[in-house]
């Protein structure tokens, strides 16, 4: 099995999740609470009421979770195309993949880091959605004093299932936008790159950037209630599975709820995948 695809694909998702989580945190908040008033003001709260490093709240335990999570879906996606048609990285451009196929190995890499990503996912959210500004002397402190804190909190207080909260959700999410993903990239890819011949950087970065893009619009829907999922069992349960979640979101903030947070998720699925792609590509013609 190459292992190149899972190594490029942890380089490359730790640079685009860098340059996203700002972004992530502004959508997690949008997502769950209701006391903002819309992507602007959310940035000037966060700002003023918690200083920069608001916006950087969550970050570490995906930075470390971000090995496992990106060279899975990576790995595996680049795995399952091999499985699929014999053709490894290296001779796909010169035999490209049919579309069918792209879609079927990005929907399993999309399942399976799905289930990777899931209890990392869930603490960065619980982190990103405290509100309390950074610890200073005096003040009483957040609930959650930082992601092993927060990781063992749930231990102790959900069980060991606490930690998959929102797991459903984040895998209906995920496998078929992963899909989306792949299909979206390599369409573009195709479409502005003579035969046989690798894409150019300007063409990788436009069809990262958009193939982001694409999957996040159809991710979003999913995304809310995954969010709403993961906050649930906080205080107490209100949703009793995904499907109530959908059906009182909708009762309560009408179909728009589906869409809170898209246009952020847009913004940030552009640069961070451009990022990836351009990354991942580069390194694997590099060590090709
Ligand atoms: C819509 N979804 C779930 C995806 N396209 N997932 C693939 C990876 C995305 C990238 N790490 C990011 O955080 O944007």
């Amino acid at each position: 099995m190459p292992v190149e695809e899972f190594v490029a694909g942890w380089i490359s998702g730790a640079l685009g999740l860098v340059l996203g989580h700002p972004f992530d945190t502004v959508k997690v908040r949008l997502q769950t609470q209701t006391t903002y008033r819309g992507i602007v003001d959310c940035m000037v709260k966060i700002y003023r009421h918690e200083s920069l490093l608001g916006f950087f709240k969550g970050m570490s335990f995906p930075i470390a979770s971000i090995a496992v999570v990106n060279s899975v879906l990576f790995g595996v996606y680049s795995n399952t195309l091999l499985l699929l048609t014999a053709t490894s990285h290296q001779e796909r451009r010169a035999q490209p993949p049919s579309y069918t196929h792209i879609f079927l190995a990005g929907c399993t890499g999309g399942f399976l880091q799905a289930y990777c990503l899931a209890p990392f996912d869930l603490i960065k959210v619980r982190l990103q959605n405290q509100t309390e500004p950074v610890a200073q002397p005096g003040s009483p402190p957040p609930q959650y004093q930082g992601p092993m804190h927060c990781a063992a909190s749930i231990f102790r207080e959900e069980g060991y299932r606490g930690l998959f909260r929102g797991a459903w959700a984040l895998m209906l999410r995920d496998t078929p936008t992963v899909g989306i993903y792949f299909i979206t990239y390599e369409g573009l890819c195709r479409q502005y790159t003579p035969e046989g011949q690798n894409p150019s950087s300007a063409t990788v970065l436009v069809a990262g950037g958009f193939a982001g893009i694409a999957s996040w619009v159809a991710a979003t829907p999913l995304d809310v209630i995954k969010s709403r999922m993961q906050m649930d069992g906080l205080r107490r349960r209100v949703y009793q599975g995904v499907l109530d979640c959908m059906m009182s979101s909708v009762r309560q903030e009408g179909l728009g709820v589906f869409f809170r947070g898209v246009t952020i998720n847009s913004a940030r699925a552009f640069p961070v995948n451009a990022v990836t792609f351009l990354s991942y590509e580069y390194l694997l013609r590099w060590w090709g």
